[in-house]
C-alpha cells in the first residue's frame, strides 16, 4: 500500500516586489510504500525541506497533490499519524524536557498511563532520562535534537518525517538516530527523511530519491543500486610476451602495461567473453580486484550531470 503519494507537486517562493521568485520544487511526482524507509538526498537548496513543509501541510504546493495512504492531504487528518522532527527543532525553552512532553501528551489525548510509560522509554531510548528536569534552553544541539526525536515519536506515530536527524549529534547520538530508526522500521513504520550524510542513508533506507534544483532526477532501491555499483573489474595479467600483448590490445577492455605487468579494466558485463579470450589466448589471469561505485561518487556525479 501505498503511503504517501506526491503527484505533480510543485512550489514556487515569491519573495515580494522586485524580487525574484524561486521555484523551490518542480513537477516532483514520488510514492512512498508503507513501511518503507526512502531517503531524499540533495544539495542545499535542492528543495528538501520544502518537500517536507508540504508534506506536513505546512505550505501548500501550487499544482499537484499530496495523498496519505489515498486521500489528499485535508481530507486525510494527518496529524496523528504523523510524527515530525525538523532540523532544528524548536521547542518550548522555558520548559524542562519532561514538562514538555507531558503537555505534548496532554495536546495530543494521550491517556495518561500510555504517556507515562511512553515518556519513559522516549528519555532512556534517547539518552535524556538524566537531563529531564533541565529546562531546554540549557541544552546542547546535540540534546535538543535528542529531545526533538522524543517529541516526534511521543504519540508513536505511524510515519515518521525526519529533516537531517543526526544534525548536531555526536557517533553515540548518530547510532542512537540508527537504531531507533531501524527499530521503527522493523515495527512496520513509514519513515522519510533527508540527510546530507550519504553513509547513514545507504545504511537505513529501503529506496533513494535525488533532488537537484527542484526536480526529482534519480530514484532507485538500495537493492538495485547494490546490484549495479559494480563499476570496472581490474585483472591483472602479470608479464606478457610481445605478440601476446599485440593480441591483448583486441581484447575489449582498457589495456595498461605497469612496471610489474600488465592490467585490463573491464566492465563487469565483459567479464565472461575476456576470460574466453584470455584462456585462448594462454594468458592466466594473476589477480582480479572489483571496483565499486560509492553512493557518495552517485550523489555527486548525478548532481554534476543535472546541475547545469
Ligand atoms: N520562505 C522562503 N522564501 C523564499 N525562498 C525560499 C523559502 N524557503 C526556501 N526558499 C528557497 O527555496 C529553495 C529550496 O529550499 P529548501 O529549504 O527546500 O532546500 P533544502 O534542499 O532543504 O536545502 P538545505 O539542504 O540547505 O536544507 C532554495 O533556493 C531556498 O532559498
Amino acid at each position: 500500500m501505498i503511503a504517501l503519494s506526491f503527484s505533480n507537486i510543485s512550489k514556487t517562493y515569491d519573495p515580494g516586489l522586485f524580487k525574484k521568485k524561486v521555484s523551490a520544487v518542480k513537477d516532483l511526482s514520488l510514492d512512498v510504500q508503507e513501511g518503507e524507509v526512502f531517503g531524499l538526498v540533495g544539495p542545499n537548496g535542492a528543495g528538501k525541506s520544502t518537500t517536507i513543509r508540504m508534506l506536513l501541510g505546512l505550505i501548500r504546493p501550487d499544482s499537484g497533490t499530496i495523498c496519505f495512504r489515498g486521500k489528499p492531504l485535508a481530507e486525510a487528518g494527518i496529524q496523528k499519524e504523523i510524527g515530525y522532527l525538523p532540523e532544528n527543532p524548536y521547542l518550548y525553552d522555558h520548559l524542562t524536557l519532561r514538562e514538555l512532553l507531558v503537555f505534548c501528551s496532554q495536546v495530543s489525548e494521550i491517556a495518561p498511563q500510555v504517556s507515562r510509560a511512553r515518556i519513559e522509554y522516549l528519555l532512556e531510548r534517547t539518552g535524556m532520562a538524566a537531563a529531564q528536569k533541565r529546562p531546554l534552553r540549557t541544552f546542547s544541539k546535540g540534546m535538543l535534537q535528542r529531545a526533538g526525536i522524543c517529541f516526534a515519536l511521543l504519540h508513536d506515530p505511524s510515519v515518521v518525517i525526519l529533516d537531517e536527524p543526526m544534525s548536531g549529534l555526536d557517533p553515540l547520538g548518530r547510532k542512537m538516530v540508527f537504531d531507533v530508526v531501524m527499530e521503527l522500521k522493523e515495527q512496520g513504520k513509514t519513515i522519510f527523511f533527508c540527510s546530507h550524510i550519504l553513509s547513514d542513508v545507504e545504511r537505513l533506507c529501503d529506496r533513494i530519491g535525488v533532488l537537484v534544483a527542484g526536480r526529482l532526477v534519480r530514484e532507485f532501491s538500495l537493492q538495485d543500486f547494490e546490484q549495479e555499483r559494480a563499476r570496472s573489474i581490474h585483472l591483472l595479467l602479470g608479464q606478457v610476451s610481445d605478440p601476446k600483448e599485440e593480441a591483448l590490445r583486441s581484447v575489449p577492455g582498457e589495456f595498461l602495461k605497469t612496471p610489474s605487468g600488465c592490467m585490463l579494466s573491464i566492465a563487469p558485463g565483459q567479464f565472461a567473453e575476456v576470460s574466453q579470450r584470455l584462456v585462448a589466448l594462454d594468458i592466466p589471469v594473476l589477480a582480479t580486484r572489483s571496483e565499486r561505485v560509492s553512493l557518495e561518487e552517485l550523489f555527486l556525479q548525478t548532481v554534476k550531470e543535472h546541475a547545469a
